[in-house]
């Protein structure tokens, strides 16, 4: 049996089952017995790999399979009792017998996130002060951001913060002194949430910012968690072969800005979800308006300058007249955005007096404008490889993203008369297909010189990906009379080569829709290639001059 961590109260199957019914999940626990009511529970986990002895085992009932199903190797790991639904009682009695104690649910996925935060300790004034961010594009970026204010300011108070997010889960002094592991989810499930925040503490972790996906809320992962301050982005056409429709979309989402769940919401209005989000959330609701449509919003973006390949700008309080001058190196308007969002959700998380924070509102208006807290680079995310000729790496992979990111790297271009604009895009395979032919429209629309080259297959056949791309772009090309210059090159290795050997001096090449991924899934095969380093290796094959690190993995 594996000790009870550091700070962690005793919790028992008869406890956690008390809680349970307390809170209306109507649990129903067997064998009723004595042993069974004092077993004690000393973790939790949804992924059967991951049991450790004392553990609580989630069993859900998925697409793939039901947990109850690994009901063995869950015992052979150690673990204590299972939570689980009607049909995991019947496997596991029919498998083991009485051998460990079920506690039965109905919602085993909502009752999962409640019953990991009585495990580990998770309350709504706990340590971390969470700050999460959920949109269709601009949760990592925006995390990032996020992060690196938060450290900014809580650094010198001997203060840690952390990240949960596509990219890394991380915690530390400051970003780059943490400890990192790589994510294999965007957002992860409830129980290990909840296990990550009671080691945040441990690692004295005062504040973290998360990305919230909309997978995360429609599946209950963030049941239990308390959010300081949630951010929203935008949304678009994305995940549809999740949510349907865009009104599912939409109402998975907003689910993050409940008082329940959320004390302050910041919500961006630069799109009409944003106004109908900021008008249905629930508790302390703020706007920020970066587009300058919506001279109602509580905090506007004014003034922007180019700032190198970056801009400055200043943001503006319309109720305490605060002008706030600050900036962000990373190209495009939407980061912008991005930066004016962690901006507001700290200033904001400053203000609250029910939840003071190690930092004061005058701390953060220092750090914005003398401490550059959002001249970072965001893995993957509009990361300069060089400058002569500008080779961009970009995580687009939507619509809306290519838009604005072909958009952010033509507007220097514009400006400075300066060469084409060569572009590789792919599509990543098992998600949402209907956007391909409208993602091969717009990069042709766009750009003056196209490869189609491959993304993440998963179990699709790459051509049949591809040739949806091809399919909108040949007709973009036809119905517009567009000279652009179209190829099909895979692997994307070469593609990346190719992209290099058009490129002169005065040229401009972006790589869309991977960013920081450092291997491609083609049937269930890691096959190794990071944008970043092959751009950085041809890049130097041909001579040119690359930022340094800027091909690191
Ligand atoms: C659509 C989706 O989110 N599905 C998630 C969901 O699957 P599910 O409910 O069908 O459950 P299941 O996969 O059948 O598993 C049921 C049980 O059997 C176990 N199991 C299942 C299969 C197996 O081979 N081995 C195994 O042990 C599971 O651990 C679980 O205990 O619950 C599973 C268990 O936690 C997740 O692994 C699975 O994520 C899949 C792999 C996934 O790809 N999710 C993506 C879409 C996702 O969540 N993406 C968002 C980001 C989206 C974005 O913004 O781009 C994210 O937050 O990462
Ligand atoms: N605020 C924004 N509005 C629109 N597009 C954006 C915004 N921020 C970033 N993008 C574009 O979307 C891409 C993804 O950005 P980022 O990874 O920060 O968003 P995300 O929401 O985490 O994406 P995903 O959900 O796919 O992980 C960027 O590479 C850029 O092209």
């Amino acid at each position: 049996m594996r000790g009870r961590e550091a700070g962690l109260s005793v919790v028992t199957v008869g406890s956690l089952t008390e809680h349970l019914s307390a809170t209306g999940y109507d649990p129903i626990l067997t064998p009723v017995a004595d042993f069974a009511d004092r077993t004690e529970i000393t973790g939790a986990a949804m992924a059967p790999d991951r049991v450790e002895p004392g553990d609580l085992f989630v069993a859900i009932s998925g697409a793939r399979a039901h947990g109850a199903d690994f009901i063995d190797k869950v015992i052979s790991r150690g673990a204590a009792a299972v939570l689980t639904d009607a049909a995991g009682v019947t496997k596991i009695r029919e498998a083991i017998g009485y051998r460990i104690p079920v506690i039965e649910v109905a919602a085993v996925r909502d009752a999962a996130g409640p019953a990991a935060a009585v495990i580990y300790g998770t309350t709504a004034s706990s340590d971390p002060a969470l700050f999460g961010v959920t949109g269709t594009n601009g949760k990592t970026t925006t995390t990032y951001f996020l992060r690196s204010l938060l450290s900014t300011l809580l650094e010198p108070k001997q203060k840690s913060t952390g990240l949960i997010g596509t990219i890394e889960i991380a915690a530390g002094p400051s970003p780059e002194t943490s400890e990192r592991i790589a994510s294999d989810m965007t957002t992860p499930e409830a129980v290990a949430l909840h296990k990550l925040m009671h080691e945040f503490r441990s690692k004295n972790v005062a504040a973290a910012a998360m990305e919230v996906s909309s997978h995360a809320i429609s599946y209950q992962r963030i049941s239990g968690l308390y959010y300081d301050v949630a951010g929203f982005t935008n949304l678009t056409q994305d995940h549809l072969d999740l949510h349907g429709t865009m009104e599912e979309y939409f109402a998975a989402k907003a689910g993050l800005f409940r008082r329940s769940r959320t004390r302050t919401s910041v919500i961006t209005v630069d799109d009409a979800a944003g106004h109908r989000m900021a008008a249905e959330a629930t508790g302390h609701v703020v706007t920020l308006s970066t587009s300058g449509q919506a001279a109602q919003a509580h905090w506007e973006v004014e003034d922007t300058a180019a700032e190198g390949l970056g801009t400055a700008f200043t943001l503006t309080n319309r109720h305490t007249g605060e002008r706030i001058r600050t900036s962000t190196a990373l190209p495009g308007d939407f980061n912008v955005s991005n930066a004016a969002l962690a901006a507001v959700m700290v200033l904001e998380a400053a203000s609250d007096p029910e939840r003071p924070q190690e930092f004061s509102r005058e701390d953060v208006v220092e750090a914005l404008e003398s401490k550059q807290p959002f001249h970072v680079q965001v893995p993957g995310r509009m990361q300069v490889i060089a400058e002569t000729p500008a080779a961009i790496v970009d995580f687009a992979h939507n619509p809306d993203a290519m838009i604005r990111t072909l958009e952010a790297v033509r507007k220097p271009m514009q400006e400075q008369n300066r060469g084409k604009l060569i572009l590789v895009i792919g599509a990543a395979g098992e998600r949402d297909a209907s956007k391909r032919p409208t993602m091969g429209a717009i990069a042709v629309r766009m750009a003056d010189h196209v490869i189609i080259s491959d993304d993440d297959p998963h179990g699709e056949d790459p051509a049949e990906i591809r040739a949806g791309l091809l399919e909108g772009a040949h007709d973009a090309i036809t119905t517009g009379g567009l000279e652009t210059v179209l190829e099909e090159i895979t692997p994307r290795g070469d593609a990346i080569a190719a992209a290099v050997a058009a490129a002169g001096e005065e040229d401009t090449i972006l790589l869309a829709g991977r960013g920081h991924e450092d291997h491609q899934d083609v049937a269930g095969v890691r096959v190794a290639i990071d944008d970043r380093a092959e751009l950085a290796a041809q890049l130097k094959a041909r001579g040119f001059t690359t930022l340094t690190g800027s091909g690191a993995a």
